[in-house]
């Protein structure tokens, strides 16, 4: 641990102690469930449902936390813990925390200052952001206001590899570190909560700034207004032009009464054609194994793999050559009754025996889960829907108070458990219960 991430390791400790003194709470609640509730007041009823829901019966969710609960701490005693390090290796920098915030789409349901705020705040903290594929502001955007903090980039492998080739140089040129490819949401899962309440951000425009920034996916948009029509207008369309369509569209479709110019812009074929060629290449439920050779003529930059559940795949991964893994049920959003993301992190490590790093998300909601995962082999752990909560309730700030808690409450436990250092956490440090 860098002296900077031990000292807000330690500073969260006592400011929230000392705080707790003075009767004075926290802005952004500790606790994960109040943290959910906070955020369930503070935005409106769709939003909350699609940050917060998962697929069917949300079964896969119930699991995550389940199985996190399956397993006991065996605090050990006398060993001398004043001084510890929360720094880990990882795609062969030393990092200072052992934390990643996983990739959440769509996030200006949470707040306006959406993809940039949690940026800062991964940022100012020292934890690396997974950019999303499906962020509300270019990919571009977000890395200026990162300054120097680390940033990968979560692909989204579409039908389209102009479009695919485009966002991962985009990546590159933004200064990420990595490519993930998530593999497990080639179709949208069936989220009930969405269906009931007729809700999808993107049929609003929402959650599609990488692609309307994106000169490749502007070509489709092009060639999809003048197909058939050899004579018709070739309307110019830019990456600057869908952008700024669509965002009239957008605050066009939330105010009743539009200026004229608003309504001319609303009646442009161009944000309704941005947005069915979205939908047109989103899906990829063709993708396979040797597709991925593509990509590593794409970038040279580390590929991990996100939505590895079962050991065969980890395996196939690793013969493919990629670089990491990340072990994800995405949040319970995909498959109802899928297996635990926990329960299958053991026979992927024992498949990966130390060769690429692992990283572990879905259901990790404080710094004792993050033990209970790093001693069962992961290299690392994301972060996913609690800082989306902070954001909902307190921006940037409410971002960094959640990473901070968890920062805290790992650093505690470690020491509570009578342990230095990441690396001394092993199978021996828990008991299935
Ligand atoms: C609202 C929301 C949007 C998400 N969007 C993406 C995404 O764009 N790309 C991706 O790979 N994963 C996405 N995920 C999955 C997260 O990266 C992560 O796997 C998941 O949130 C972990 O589960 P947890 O939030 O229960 O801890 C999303 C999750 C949520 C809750
Ligand atoms: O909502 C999600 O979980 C997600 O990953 C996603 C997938 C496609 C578009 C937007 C978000």
């Amino acid at each position: 641990m860098t002296d900077a991430n031990r000292g807000v390791a330690r500073a969260v400790q006592s400011e929230i102690y000392r705080a707790g003194l003075s009767g004075t709470r926290p802005a952004v609640p500790v606790d994960p469930a109040a943290l959910e509730a906070a955020a369930r007041k503070a935005l409106p009823a769709e939003a909350f449902a699609y940050l917060a829901g998962g697929a069917g019966s949300e079964a896969t969710m119930a699991a995550n936390r389940a199985a996190f609960a399956r397993w006991g701490i065996w605090p050990r005693v006398l060993r001398d813990v004043a001084e510890r390090d929360l720094s880990i290796e990882l795609l062969g920098r030393r990092r200072p925390t052992p934390f990643v915030l996983s990739p959440i789409g769509v996030i200006e349901l949470a707040h306006r200052d959406a993809d940039v705020a949690v940026g800062r705040a991964a940022a100012a903290l020292g934890v690396p952001y997974v950019l999303s594929n499906q962020a509300s502001r270019p990919m571009e955007e977000v890395a200026e206001a990162m300054g120097d903090g680390v940033r990968w980039f979560q692909l989204y492998w579409s039908a389209s590899d102009e479009l695919n080739a485009s966002l991962v140089r985009r990546a590159e040129a933004s200064g990420c570190e990595a490519i993930v490819v998530t593999l497990d949401t080639h179709l949208l899962g069936w989220r009930v909560r969405d269906l009931d309440l007729g809700f999808l951000p993107f049929t609003r425009g929402q959650g599609i700034a990488q692609y309307t920034a994106d000169p490749a996916f502007a070509d489709l948009v092009r060639r999809r207004l003048t197909r058939g029509g050899g004579g018709g207008a070739r309307p110019r369309v830019t990456p600057a032009l869908l952008r700024s369509a669509l965002a009239i569209a957008r605050s066009g479709a939330r105010t009743p009464l539009v200026e004229g110019g608003v309504r001319a812009a609303l009646r442009s074929p161009v944000p309704r054609a941005a947005i069915e060629t979205f939908l047109d290449v989103f899906a990829n439920p063709a993708l396979e194994w040797a597709d991925l050779a593509r990509l590593r003529e794409w970038t040279s930059l580390p590929i991990l793999l996100k939505g590895v559940l079962h050991p065969a795949d980890a395996s196939r991964a690793l013969d493919h050559g990629v670089d990491g893994v990340v072990v994800s049920n995405h949040g319970g959003r995909q498959v109802d009754g899928a297996v635990a993301s926990l329960d299958a992190l053991p026979g992927v490590v024992e498949r990966l025996g130390g060769r690429v790093p692992i990283i572990l998300d879905s259901g990790v909601r404080g710094g004792a889960d993050a033990v209970k995962a790093l001693a069962l082999g992961a290299t690392a752990v994301g972060i996913g829907r609690p800082y989306a909560y902070g954001l909902a309730v307190a921006g940037e700030a409410g971002v960094r108070e959640v990473v901070r808690n968890h920062l805290a409450e790992l650093d505690l436990t470690l020491a509570l458990a009578g342990h230095r250092s990441i690396a001394e956490l092993g199978p021996e440090t828990l008991r299935a219960s």
